[in-house]
């Protein structure tokens, strides 16, 4: 069929009922009109006709839509039953578009049809019209199409018609001669290949590149919509089989979430590499081999090992602590206990290791379970020397006298409960003694405070230095001494205390730096099985230092 054929006579109205759908629909012009108006549309190279999509029936055609529905006359073609030669695919599409054109929507698609042995393609404007019932009809304008296929080819696009894939054909040069409903709607308004990419240049590289090879597959950034979606597209060359011209097929798929998926496991999985690096604790990974899946600097700066982290993978463990347990203070100790924890595959933190250099390595051994699935385990290691050394200065403090570096009070109240203890459950015996200089106060007013403390000081030293390991000198008050004396009686106690009269005595006269010289009195008592708490055996050593303050001072006492 060709254009010429499709010329129009106003003859051909003559003999036609023209139906007053039109009247309402195209121009409400008054009914004496009408005939003029449809021999205006016969005059028409553009097929033009309304079709009735719920009863599936023919309300109006043109000439020129006579000639493509293969009717001889207008009413031949309104009587006949669409509903036996339609084929579901177009059933199904033409359901689609009863409530976008009852909505009052325009829509422009490409639609085939086959007079005869030739295959048309028109790019159809369907309108919605007003019925007489009042209910919504197509009006459908069919206009050239670009394409030109033959039938097969038709078909094939026909085929595609109905897949969510976006399909699109360009000629040589990318301009657009047809897509699909799903390439339409994602693509509305955009009619070249290379505004189809997010990309053009490479759009551009593409078609040349589809020049020299029939086909070519890629993952790109497209447009859709004005927003970009990755797509998964497929190029094929072809021929246009009428005029021998090149074009191309594109094909496409929407694969964003699966992009966004692998995006987020290479941004997590770098991620993660950066933070095992920037640890500043080491970090070993086995798998359920024993062997290394990934260690990082820190572990290697912990045992010395001169190699790079990556030189680790996929060493077995088991030799790896064979060689590193020398570090240890108890190697046998450090690998027996690896062993039992992969073992035991309980979760164990805050392992104190003693090193033989004298750090100390805090290790966590976690084992790694997934969906119950046994997958390794991981293990950490923390240097905690400072920490160690932080704690045990504290704990120093907290249990020293500042001005004397002596017990305190604190520490001395702990000891005398242990020693009641013991002298209570054991049998063992325990003495006391209580220290007071005596006419210290004199001193301090005389000579101002910080000389005082140069007295107390000494005081301090003298009993650090004539006294057993096993007494505990403390300073418990001002200038108020006390030694426990474990294993001692009261009388042993007593020589002692003598002993250390005369010491300190003589300490302030030698001392060059003191520029006075002072005595102490001392209390001197034993713990007793019977004593119900320590403030009754400190009451008895109170009351025997007052007791040789009474005496004249510079002296011992026993209660
Ligand atoms: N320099 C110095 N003096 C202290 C300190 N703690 C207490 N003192 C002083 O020690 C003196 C104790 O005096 P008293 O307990 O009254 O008795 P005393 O003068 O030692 O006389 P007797 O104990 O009776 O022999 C007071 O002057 C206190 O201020 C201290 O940390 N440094």
């Amino acid at each position: 069929m060709t254009r010429d054929e499709s010329t129009p006579t106003t003859d051909t109205l003559d003999h036609r009922k023209g139906p007053s759908d039109i009247v309402t629909t195209f121009h409400n012009a008054p009914q004496t009109a009408i005939r003029d108006q449809a021999a205006l549309l016969d005059r028409l190279h553009t097929p033009v006709w309304i079709f009735d999509i719920e009863q599936e029936r023919m309300h109006y055609a043109n000439a020129a839509a006579l000639r493509l529905w293969e009717a001889t006359t207008p009413q031949a073609l309104y009587a006949r039953d669409f509903s036996s030669t339609m084929s579901e695919a177009t059933r199904r599409r033409l359901a689609d578009y009863l409530p976008r054109l009852a909505r009052g929507e325009v829509i422009d698609e490409h639609w085939s049809f086959y007079p005869g042995e030739e295959a048309i393609s028109l790019h159809c404007r369907c309108s919605p019209v007003v019925m007489n019932d009042g209910r919504t009809g197509m009006l459908v304008e069919g206009m050239e199409s670009d394409i030109s296929l033959d039938a097969s080819s038709l078909r094939a696009l026909e085929a595609i018609r109905h897949t969510p894939m976006m399909v699109s054909v360009f000629d040589g040069q990318g301009r657009l001669l047809v897509r699909n409903p799903a390439a339409l709607e994602a693509r509305q308004g955009l009619s070249s290949f290379d505004a189809c990419f997010a990309d053009h240049a490479m759009a551009e590289q593409l078609l040349q590149r589809l020049e020299r090879e029939p086909r070519h597959a890629l993952e790109a950034i497209m447009r859709v919509n004005g927003r970009e979606r990755w797509h998964h597209v497929d190029l094929c060359r072809a021929t246009d089989p009428k005029t021998g011209l090149p074009m191309f097929v594109m094909g496409e798929f929407d694969i964003t979430p699966r992009k966004a998926l692998e995006t987020a496991r290479r941004v997590s999985q770098r991620q993660l590499e950066v933070v095992i690096e920037g640890l500043d604790v080491g970090l070993l990974l086995e798998d359920e081999e024993r062997r290394v899946i990934v260690a990082n600097q820190a572990f290697c700066d912990l045992f010395g090992l001169e190699v790079p982290p990556e030189q680790l993978v996929g060493m077995d463990c088991r030799e790896a602590a064979e060689s590193t347990k020398g570090h240890f203070a108890e190697p046998e100790g450090f690998v027996t206990r690896i062993e039992e924890l992969v073992a035991e595959r309980r979760k164990q933190t805050r392992d104190l290791l003693a090193m033989a250099d004298g750090r100390f390595l805090e290790r966590s051994y976690t084992p790694l379970f997934v969906a119950d699935e046994y997958h390794g385990h991981l293990w950490v290691y923390r240097d905690i020397t400072r920490q160690r050394h932080q704690e045990a200065d504290w704990a120093r403090k907290a249990s020293t006298d500042p001005l004397t570096g002596l017990a305190n009070r604190r520490s001395f109240d702990e000891a005398a409960r242990s020693i009641a203890r013991s002298v209570k459950e054991e049998a063992c015996q325990a003495a006391l003694l209580m220290i007071d200089i005596d006419r210290f106060k004199a001193i301090n007013d005389t000579l101002g405070h910080a000389e005082g403390d140069k007295g107390l000081r000494l005081l301090a030293n003298t009993l650090r230095h004539s006294l057993r390991q096993s007494d505990l000198p403390c300073r418990t008050g001002g200038e108020e001494f006390m030694v426990i004396m474990p294993g001692m009686s009261p009388e042993e106690a007593r020589t002692v205390a003598w002993r250390l009269l005369r010491q300190i005595a003589e300490a302030t006269i030698e001392a060059e730096t003191l520029p006075f010289y002072f005595t102490v009195s001392i209390g001197v008592t034993g713990f007793k099985p019977t004593d119900a708490r320590i403030e009754a055996v400190m009451q008895r050593a109170d009351a025997a230092m007052y007791q040789a303050k009474h005496e004249g001072r510079n002296r011992v006492a026993v209660h």
